[in-house]
């Protein structure tokens, strides 16, 4: 992967600590995220699990609803695949972050009907910042490399998304969140 010095930790980042040791499905955060809802009608609908506690693997299966160029997946796309894999890979250290920066290396075409096997991973943490890569293989879990990212995601309150966001729906699927913290 080809990153800028914004996604590279610097030389005191503390190693993630795992929490979980136990494989674990990960499920949805939200039903209706383009990334990984169920609910979405032309989402990613990415399933991921961790089994070390410390990376996060999902299965993309690139549809018609994803197409740039015809029968070649989009870009932006990918993109936000890449997204959705590391934000699911932060959130395995159980606080809230969002994306302040995603670097994307587009290897290969991704054609329409490919099973993108994705795997994303924390290096360091420094302050409210988290440094993470992600990649996507065609083929199978060890094929090559089509596509492969670099973020910098930024640690905020759990009220940045009651106040950016929509309050109503936030309750309606996670009961236990505290609107007025
Ligand atoms: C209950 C509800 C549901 C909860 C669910 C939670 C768990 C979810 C579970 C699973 C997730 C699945 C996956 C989800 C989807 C994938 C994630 C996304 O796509 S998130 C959406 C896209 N991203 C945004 O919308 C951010 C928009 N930007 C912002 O809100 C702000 O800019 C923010 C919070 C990123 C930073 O703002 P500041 O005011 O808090 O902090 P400042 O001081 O600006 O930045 C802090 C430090 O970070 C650096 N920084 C910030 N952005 C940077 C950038 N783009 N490049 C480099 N450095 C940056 C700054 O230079 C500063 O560094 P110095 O402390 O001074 O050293």
């Amino acid at each position: 992967m080809t990153r800028s010095s914004l996604t590279t930790p610097p030389p005191d980042a503390e190693a993630p600590k795992p929490l979980l040791t136990e494989p674990t499905a990960l499920g949805s955060h939200y039903s209706r995220c383009f990334g990984c809802g169920t609910d979405h009608p032309t989402g990613l609908h990415l399933n991921a699990r961790t089994t070390d506690g410390s990376s996060v693997e999902a299965e993309f299966v690139v549809g018609e609803a994803h197409q740039g160029a015809p029968g070649l997946a989009h870009g932006g796309v990918l993109a936000a695949a890449m997204d959705e894999v590391i934000g699911m890979s932060i959130w395995l250290f159980q606080r809230p972050y969002v994306t302040g920066r995603l670097e994307t290396d587009f290897r290969t075409p991704v054609p329409v009907g490919t099973t993108l096997h994705l795997r994303a991973w924390c290096t360091g943490i420094s302050g409210r910042k988290a440094y993470l890569e992600a990649e996507g293989r065609i083929g199978g879990p060890d094929g090559p490399v089509a596509v492969s990212a670099a973020a910098l995601f930024i640690e905020v309150r759990m009220d940045h998304f009651a106040k950016h966001g929509d309050v109503a729906a936030i309750a309606a699927e996670h009961h236990d969140f505290e609107v007025n913290p």
